[in-house]
């Protein structure tokens, strides 16, 4: 193992509902019996773990590694913390401890135990750089790892977090469960809306969007492959849309996006992959980003794919 001169670590005790915990118990054991020094940074409410980043990142020295312990949501905040730095290429080190754990998923490192994984971290000189995305609001600059979703994903994001079942789906480890009850919940609630979407091809027009999904990897909802072919290791992100049907013909697509991902293929799916492209939801409607809910609005959102570095052992 090449001796680093010290862990910065981001941990959130919240996430996975206690599996951030237990996983962190057995980090720090192994830190402890290796001698590695180490400081831990506890976010301790919602939007810290981009304080906590920015400020590692402003005074970020060399051989010392950041590493973030925690979910999709606590990995979305400390890209953009550090994205806010004085030094915004600063590398991140992760170990998934969420209840969702898309992007490690996405990155195809969820097979790996934590203190194999960290071993990993530890012993990389050079960091890997991943896709990530960039959105553009008219606001605000987001960046995200995952997916940016309008309509139906980010309802059921909402609807997720809000219910009271979560926490106890999660305690069983089966918080996809927990996604796709609350999914089956707001099928109904869920309207079209109109979207335009315009590509360096040109205007693309939905009058009846139903679920939308920038996307940098196949997953949402904690392991559903919204699009199978998407990788973050491409230089593109994916586009996702999914037009509102009804009674059985809904049903057949819903039932290939569960199993085989044959929806893509569908005729009520339309589907891109591009460096770049703009949205317009043109009415309020519910927003995920990373799983973490965007206030209801009506979207105007520029994408760019985007890339940053990572003590990330992928392929
Ligand atoms: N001490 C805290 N108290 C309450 N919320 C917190 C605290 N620390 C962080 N958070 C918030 O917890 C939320 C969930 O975190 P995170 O996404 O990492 O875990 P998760 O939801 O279990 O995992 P995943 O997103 O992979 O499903 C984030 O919005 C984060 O800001």
């Amino acid at each position: 193992m090449t001796k680093i001169a010290k862990l910065e670590i981001i941990l959130n005790r919240r996430a996975g509902n206690g599996e951030s915990i237990r996983i962190w118990k057995t980090v720090k054991k192994f830190l402890k019996k290796n001698e590695i020094d180490f400081q831990i940074h506890t976010t301790q409410k919602n939007g810290d773990g981009v304080r906590i980043a920015k400020d590692l990142a402003d005074s970020i020295e060399k051989q010392t590694k950041i590493l973030v312990l925690g979910g999709d949501g606590t990995l979305n905040q400390s890209v953009n913390g550090v994205k806010l730095s004085k030094n915004p290429d600063t590398p991140l080190a992760y170990i998934p401890a969420g209840s969702g754990n898309d992007f490690s998923r996405g990155i195809k490192i969820n097979h790996i135990k934590p203190i194999v994984l960290l071993q990993s971290i530890l012993s990389m000189e050079n960091p890997r750089q991943i896709d990530i995305g960039r959105a553009i609001f008219p606001d605000q600059t987001k960046y995200f790892v995952n997916n940016i979703g309008i309509g139906l994903d980010a309802n059921t994001v909402y609807t997720t977090n809000h219910s009271k079942r979560k926490d106890f789906l999660n305690k069983l480890k089966l918080g996809t469960l927990a996604y796709v009850s609350s999914l089956i919940k707001v099928i109904k609630e869920q309207g079209a809306f109109p979207l335009t979407v315009t590509t360096k091809d040109g205007i693309k027009k939905f009058d009846q969007a139903y679920i939308v999904s920038a996307t940098n990897h196949p997953y949402f909802g904690g392991g559903i492959a919204i699009d199978p072919i998407a990788t973050p290791f491409d230089g593109k992100l994916d586009l996702v849309v999914v037009n509102k049907i009804k009674g059985r013909t809904f049903v057949k697509l819903f039932s290939k996006l569960l199993t085989d991902g044959s929806h893509l293929q569908d005729e009520n799916v339309w589907h891109i992959q591009e460096k770049e492209f703009t949205l317009s939801s043109l009415h309020d409607e519910y927003g995920q980003m990373d799983g973490e809910e965007l206030t209801p609005q009506e979207f105007e959102i520029n994408f760019e794919v985007s890339s940053h570095p990572f003590w990330l052992p992928v392929e």
